[in-house]
């Protein structure tokens, strides 16, 4: 179980706001996820985990026919052996003294039986195929039960990697099941890394390819049977990624080492020749340029030393945004003392009479841009009901080409979402309306409430809620304007990973089942807030349930009065 931090302890009212008081690094235990509930959807099962529960239920089907297809065949290899017994046993009595047994008009009668209408059902035994009633029995069930494509494996491996990059694990740690020093599984044989290593290969990620390919052969070393993969099969795709990562002279010593396994390796021979051109070619460039100007091009051991050292200490503003964005899901960059001291948590009221009983707990999660989460305003009966309903309707989330304003599935997106209508469920109408209460804003114009549903690594990389001027059409067709807020509720906790961070102000914010995160993505004056900019980290264990309600302009006129004024720009911190 992993503890989550939270920053609020003590919550004060409305009124007492100037004297609250903020806490730091209280832990809560978090909840480990169940998966969803256990129901249609469409083909790539593993963009949402609450679909792969299904494969469960397939697998559960195949262990069965395979069971009754062992009994099967133990039972037709009891009768056979049965049969040869009942045979040995008349043949020894018959050799004992040929003559003797013959002179027997039953025992004639019995050899001459055995020899035809027996050995016909013995015949028939052996050739009998009692495998195929049962594999027509799968292929007769196919159409119910849910089997995952060879898309589904390869987009299943491509988020381990990304999981593998993002949270910086070990191959060795993965390879062991340990996730985050976790120990969750039993971990893979030689053979299911080399299928990972095959899988990235089959994209042109050698630098994965060398990684899994290395860890599988550590492994077939430690394997007893070594029977899932071979030596020379790891060596040759071992060999050949080396060799596009630029290592020639290693490409060529682990060809060599195929060869000497396998020396009529037709593949092998090739490549070990074109290998060996490509370094005599390379030493005699090397040697024309050494003549020319005296010294080697390959950058010194020292001068890479200081490439890396220069990198350690890189400030965040000089980080890529890809940097940044890592760094926040693993929890590694955070707000410095001073804004965090200003931050409150209080009780909100709002001035309505609901709210005077139940008000809302407000924790301020940054200034500029207000971000703010709610605690508690989603409860677990709505979440199930709401889960329930969007599951069966789930597709793979998609994303709008700004260039045609097309929606379309994007790998820097990958989950399962549906939309509900407030009709469709008093709760779905409730939640819906809660919002209004959040934000004091309007839900009349807003987008139905989008429930998403992210699987194995699922994410969403940096992006904006909001249209920018050249995405003209990308809300038109709704006639409300652009997205001027989102109320992100989250419906789950999440083990490990699946934090929502923001990339311009370097926050993270960590899931937790049955709040709600709030901001504004325009700002007064109607332009967007480019420090909105967001994304959704990649789950590394768990299930990340959350629906989104976006706001628009239209109906917020005087709930929101827009302003000619930009809003400040710079963060409390100065550091924007
Ligand atoms: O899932 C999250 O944490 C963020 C999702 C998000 O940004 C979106 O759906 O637009
Ligand atoms: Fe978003």
């Amino acid at each position: 179980m992993l503890l989550q931090e939270t920053r609020c302890s003590i919550w004060l009212v409305d009124s007492n706001v100037v004297t609250s008081i903020r806490m730091n690094g209280i832990a809560t235990t978090m909840v480990i996820l169940l998966m969803g509930l256990l129901q249609g959807g469409d083909a790539e099962l593993y963009t949402a985990l609450a679909d792969m529960e299904e494969l469960l239920e397939t697998e559960s089907v195949l262990i069965d026919t395979l069971h009754g297809y062992i009994h099967a065949q133990e039972k037709r290899l009891a009768t056979l052996r049965r049969n040869v017994e009942d045979y040995a046993t008349e043949h020894k009595e018959a050799s004992r003294n040929i003559q003797q047994y013959l002179s027997n008009p039953i025992n004639a009668y019995l050899l001459v039986k055995r020899l035809t209408t027996d050995w016909k059902r013995i015949e028939e035994l052996i050739t009998q195929d009692v495998g195929k009633s049962f594999v027509a029995n799968i292929t007769s069930s196919r159409g119910d039960l849910k089997f995952p494509t060879d898309e589904d494996l390869n987009g299943a491996a491509v988020a381990l990697m990304r999981l593998q990059d993002t949270y910086k694990l070990e191959t060795a740690q993965v390879a062991r099941g340990v996730l985050n020093g976790v120990q969750y599984s039993t971990g893979l044989s030689a053979g299911d890394c080399f299928e990972l290593g095959r899988q990235s290969y089959n994209n042109g990620d050698y630098y994965h390819t060398v990684l899994w390919m290395q860890e599988a052969m550590d492994r077939l070393q430690e394997e007893q049977n070594r029977t899932t993969t071979t030596k020379p099969d790891i060596l040759e795709y071992l060999a050949f990624s080396t060799y596009m990562q630029g290592n020639v002279a290693r490409a060529l010593s682990m060809t060599n080492e195929l060869l000497e396994l396998v020396p009529t390796h037709q593949r092998a021979l090739g490549n070990r020749a074109y290998y060996q051109e490509e370094i005599q070619k390379k030493s005699s460039q090397t040697r024309r340029k050494r003549g020319e100007d005296g010294r080697d091009d390959v950058p010194a051991i020292k001068d890479q030393q200081f490439t890396v050292a220069e990198k350690k200490i890189k400030s965040w503003v000089e980080m890529t945004e890809r940097e940044r964005y890592e760094m926040l899901c693993r929890g590694e960059l955070s707000l410095s003392p001073e804004v965090q001291r200003n931050l409150k948590c209080r009780y909100v009221d709002r001035g309505i009479p609901f709210l005077k009983i139940a008000p809302f707990k407000e924790e301020e999660a940054y200034h500029d841009p207000r971000i703010v989460i709610y605690h508690d305003v989603i409860y677990d009966d709505e979440i199930e009901v709401i889960k329930r309903l969007a599951q069966p309707r789930f597709k793979r989330a998609t994303v709008q080409n700004y260039k045609t304003g097309e929606l379309e599935i994007a790998n820097y997106r990958i989950s399962k979402s549906a939309w509900l209508q407030e009709h469709e469920h008093k709760y779905v109408k409730a939640v819906s309306r809660r919002v209004e209460h959040m934000t004091s804003m309007t839900v009349d114009t807003a987008e139905e409430l989008q429930v998403v549903n992210y699987g194995i690594g699922g994410h969403y990389e940096p992006h904006f809620d909001f249209a920018r001027r050249e995405e003209a059409n990308a809300f038109k067709s709704l006639g409300t304007g652009n997205r001027i807020a989102t109320v992100l509720y989250y419906m789950s906790d999440v083990e490990q990973g699946g934090g929502t961070v923001f990339t311009a102000i370097n926050i993270s914010l960590w899931p937790r089942k049955g709040s709600a995160a709030f901001w504004y993505n325009l700002k007064p004056n109607g332009e967007g807030d480019y420090k909105t900019r967001h994304a959704a980290c990649p789950v590394l264990t768990g299930s990340k349930w959350v629906a989104n309600k976006w706001l628009h302009e239209r109906g917020q006129e005087f709930l929101r009065p827009c302003t000619l004024e930009n809003q400040p720009t710079d963060t409390d911190d100065g550091r924007y």
